[in-house]
């Protein structure tokens, strides 16, 4: 695992757009090999992609040849409801970039048939092979997509019950009402999210120190399912000096040195 331990969140965003679009830069995708990104939503990944959209109007990156899967989408809120996940990404991110619509994938939380939505996502990410970066957040509780405490951490994308925690945290987008907050929604699985290539997650504030140091200096444990990280062979957390408060100076130090010696491509 690479931890990247920055100053404050606005140098989080900057660095996590600039490691998106040097990888697919790196990439170069073409019609008939695009580059495969995995996306979140929420607060974080906010930023981020306010600087992606910053970078595309100065000609600095292309999404033409880009698929996007995004992790999540909640069970029963209407496609254009201001809260969807679908409503979410269009407005801050796709309707600003090149991307083709054919190329933008997202659950749909209104399919007849959940299950058979679930599987149908994970057969379009084994038609591409694999996503080569997903991008994520966490949760305070330390979930990853809606991966809640005590998901299997060979989870494949399905239906989930969300926490009561996760429900008054996302309510301050529902009018900071609870009940508002769907109570279920569709997920990437743990294990989808391992078989990605690279992942990247984005930890910013205080509120996410407790998740932050359960994923580096905890165990593997499915009660924090972000420490499956470190099963996996390329993830990178890049955070904020508020998101390391639970960490020991002794961890933080270490990341810093090793960011200084520039080991990593
Ligand atoms: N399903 C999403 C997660 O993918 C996200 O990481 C988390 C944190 O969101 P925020 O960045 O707003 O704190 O919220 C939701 O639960």
């Amino acid at each position: 695992m690479r931890l990247i331990p920055l100053a404050n969140s606005e140098q989080v965003s900057r660095w996590a757009a600039r490691h998106i679009v040097n990888r697919i830069q790196a990439f170069a995708p073409e019609a008939g090999r695009p580059f495969v990104l995995g996306l979140p939503t929420g607060g974080t990944p906010l930023a981020t992609y306010r600087e992606l959209v910053r970078l595309h109007r100065a000609g600095d990156i292309s999404f033409r040849h880009v698929v996007t899967f995004n992790m999540d989408e909640y069970v029963g809120l209407p496609r254009h409801h201001p809260q969807s996940y679908h409503h979410f990404m269009h407005e801050h991110f796709f309707s600003q970039v090149d991307i083709s619509p054919e190329n933008i994938n997202l659950l749909d939380g209104n399919a007849p048939d959940l299950e058979a939505e679930c599987r149908r996502y994970e057969d379009k990410i084994k038609h591409y092979g694999k996503i080569h970066l997903f991008m994520g957040g966490v949760g305070s509780d330390g979930h990853i997509a809606f991966n809640e405490p005590a998901s299997s951490l060979s989870s494949r994308t399905r239906i989930k019950t969300l926490t009561e925690d996760t429900r008054m945290a996302n309510s301050r987008f529902f009018d900071n009402d609870p009940d508002q907050v769907p109570r279920q929604a569709l997920t990437v699985g743990v294990g989808t999210l391992l078989e990605a290539e690279e992942i990247m997650l984005l930890v910013t504030g205080h509120a996410k120190a407790l998740a932050l140091q359960a994923a580096v200096e905890g165990c593997v444990n499915h009660l924090w399912t972000v420490s499956a990280l470190q099963l996996h062979p390329r993830s990178l957390i890049v955070c904020d000096t508020p998101a390391t408060l639970e960490l020991k100076v002794k961890t933080v130090r270490y990341f810093e040195q090793l960011e200084a010696e520039h080991i990593y491509p």
